[in-house]
């Protein structure tokens, strides 16, 4: 099938869990309708290699010339466009000398969805701290390097379970099939409190509304926001932040006609009775939300990330230097973010 949309598979951290993933996924071969996608790995070949080896995967690696077509994804065979590693890597043990080889291949991937060589990327996990330490030193994620190279404002980190994925609610589905959205993302607690603003939330809430209706299929998506405080403030008496930002926003917002539930305190919403009524759940901060998403469906649940001009997903889980090289990691996860990203391209290409 070769119409069939090209993914660019970012395969993240060298020394973590990402480059065997790639590789068993290739190994396998298509399943649950994997052939829907063409996938071409960005990454250093030798490094694949190895690490297919080391697992005893029959795996060719093939590397790809620019402007060579990516040719359809058949089990064994791993098409690549090569990027070199900076200094050999061994599994588990980080390495400076690699952080920005990682950005290369985020680089890399991103000229290509902005050509048109491929439809969306996929990223495998990096490791955030490494790169911070060898010099970029404002790296918090995926999500906000992805929002500066794209040149836009604001972008949204939504994670979703695999029964919430695909251009349906999560109504019927249980409270497993579940999206939550960040209002703020790679932050420490301390500094939540003033980003929660005014201005922020509803940058993200219109964001969070356009795409659930663009790429889920929602006509007049049901958000479900929570509060930041326990109990969403105790009417004042355990912050003000509900009284004096979250629900005036809310109220505004309304009026755009955006369907708003909220501030509604956090450890409630997250019980099937509420979340039956909701579509998407905004998060005011990266453990209040992903937590119960995680609980709900790791390994199986995927990243995106949304008002990009591009289509991009990741997995829910990050590099797992415990496991890397044993062969051990659950490839669940990357085989949804990928095929939600084929999703999503098929969706983009039809307008
Ligand atoms: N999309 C991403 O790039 C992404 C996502 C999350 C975390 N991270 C980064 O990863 C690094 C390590 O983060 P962490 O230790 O908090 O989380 P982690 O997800 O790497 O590991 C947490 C636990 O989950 C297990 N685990 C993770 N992935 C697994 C898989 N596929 N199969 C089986 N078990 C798995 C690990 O062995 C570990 O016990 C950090 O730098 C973090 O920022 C990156
Ligand atoms: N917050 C995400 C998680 O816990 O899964 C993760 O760190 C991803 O971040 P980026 O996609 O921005 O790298």
């Amino acid at each position: 099938m070769n119409d069939a949309p090209v993914i660019a598979l970012t395969t993240g951290e060298p020394a973590g869990i990402g480059p065997e993933l790639a590789v068993m996924l290739a190994a396998d071969g298509p399943v649950d309708g994997a052939t829907s996608h063409r996938r071409v790995a960005v990454g250093d070949p030798e490094l694949l290699a190895e690490r297919a080896a080391s697992l005893g995967l029959a795996l060719e690696i093939v590397e790809l010339a620019p402007g060579e077509p990516v040719p359809e994804t058949q089990p064994g065979v791993l098409p690549v466009w090569p990027v070199a590693l900076a200094a050999p890597c061994r599994a588990g043990v980080l390495d400076t000398r690699n952080a920005d080889y990682v950005l290369e291949t985020l680089d890399r991937a991103v000229s290509a969805c902005r050509a048109a060589d491929a439809a969306g990327m996929v990223t495998a996990p990096l490791h955030k701290a490494v790169i911070r330490e060898a010099g970029h030193v404002g790296f918090t994620g995926h999500t906000e390097y992805l929002r500066d190279a794209c040149g836009v404002d604001e972008v949204v980190m939504m994670l979703a379970t695999d029964r919430a994925l695909h251009a349906v609610g999560p109504d019927g589905k249980g409270a497993s099939a579940l999206r939550v959205a960040l209002a703020t993302t790679h932050l420490p607690l301390r500094e939540v409190s003033d980003a929660v603003t005014s201005e922020r939330l509803t940058r993200i809430l219109r964001i969070l509304d356009a795409d659930l209706r663009r790429w889920f299929g929602l006509e007049a998506p049901r958000i479900a926001v929570c509060g930041l405080n326990p109990h969403a403030g105790e009417g004042g008496h355990l912050g003000r932040e509900e009284l004096e930002v979250i629900a005036p926003t809310l109220a505004a917002l309304r009026h755009e006609g955006l369907t708003l539930d909220g501030p509604l305190p956090a450890d409630t919403l997250f019980t099937p009775r509420h979340l039956a009524e909701a579509d998407a759940v905004l998060a005011m901060y990266h453990d209040q939300g992903l937590p119960v998403l995680k609980y709900a469906g790791f390994g199986r649940a995927a990243n995106i990330t949304l008002g990009l001009p591009l289509v991009r997903t990741s997995v829910d889980h990050g590099t797992a230097l415990d496991l890397a090289g044993r062969g051990l990691a659950d490839p669940g996860s990357l085989m949804v973010a990928e095929a939600l990203a084929a999703d999503m391209a098929r969706r983009g290409s039809r307008g």
